[in-house]
């Protein structure tokens, strides 16, 4: 079984596909954690971040490791997951996100993936598994994501908002809900809240 759950920027994805996924007892992928990782070492190597050439050579040691508690990505025996929420991969990684090459390759690491899992991102439901029974898409006013983000980094809430409509407008090419998904405005609900919203939805 896949589900998948797509979102705005900071809409909660990752939150919730981990407590979707610890209370069925599955992995959740966190696509977004590839692209993150490819922006954070082309940025360390100096690359042009539009240049899918300079990017792909990077990718040969890059790995996903997809727990129920939370994702890790390594490069060889490097673990990258500590930096890849930063203010400068945030900047940089939708212009990695919309090279088709990056895509493509982005979209063979999850497909090669066993399932059962519960996969989060932008284009899960619509691209990497159109097939998957269960799909959500989770939404929230830019106001109320930027105030969640602030509680976690210490920037101001207009700065937060500004960057992350930005972000959300660099990604609408990839970022839709399924015409099968259930949308979910997590603005009025708690984090558990909307996690057993979709978990009533499953059962
Ligand atoms: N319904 C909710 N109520 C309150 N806080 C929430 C809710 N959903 C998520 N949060 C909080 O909002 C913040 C952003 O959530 P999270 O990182 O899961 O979003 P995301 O969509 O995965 O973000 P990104 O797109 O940047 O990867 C976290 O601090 C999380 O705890
Ligand atoms: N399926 C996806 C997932 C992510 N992206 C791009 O990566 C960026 C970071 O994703 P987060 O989920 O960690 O916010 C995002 O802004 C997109 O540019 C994507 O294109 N497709």
């Amino acid at each position: 079984m896949i589900v998948t759950i797509d979102g705005v920027a900071a809409s909660g994805k990752s939150s919730v596909s981990s407590g979707v996924a610890q209370a069925l007892g599955v992995p959740y992928v966190s696509s977004g954690l590839l692209y993150r990782a490819v922006t954070l070492l082309g940025l360390n190597a100096g690359a042009d971040l539009a240049d899918p050439s300079a990017l792909l050579p990077l990718l040969s040691p890059v790995r996903l490791e997809p727990l129920a508690s939370g994702n890790r990505v390594w490069n060889a025996d490097h673990d990258l997951s500590a930096d890849l929420h930063s203010t400068r991969v945030d900047g940089g990684v939708s212009t990695v996100a919309a090279l088709p090459e990056i895509r493509e390759w982005v979209d063979a690491q999850l497909r090669a993936l066993p399932a059962p899992l519960v996969a989060e991102g932008r284009d899960m439901g619509t691209n990497v598994f159109p097939h998957a029974p269960h799909k959500f898409y989770l939404t929230a006013s830019p106001r109320v994501r930027a105030e969640r983000r602030a509680r976690e980094r210490p920037e101001d809430i207009p700065a937060i908002e500004a960057a992350l409509t930005e972000r959300d407008r660099q990604d609408t090419t990839q970022s839709a809900p399924a015409p099968d998904a259930r949308i979910i405005d997590t603005g009025p609900l708690t984090l558990q809240g909307v996690i057993d919203t979709i978990l009533n939805d499953l059962r």
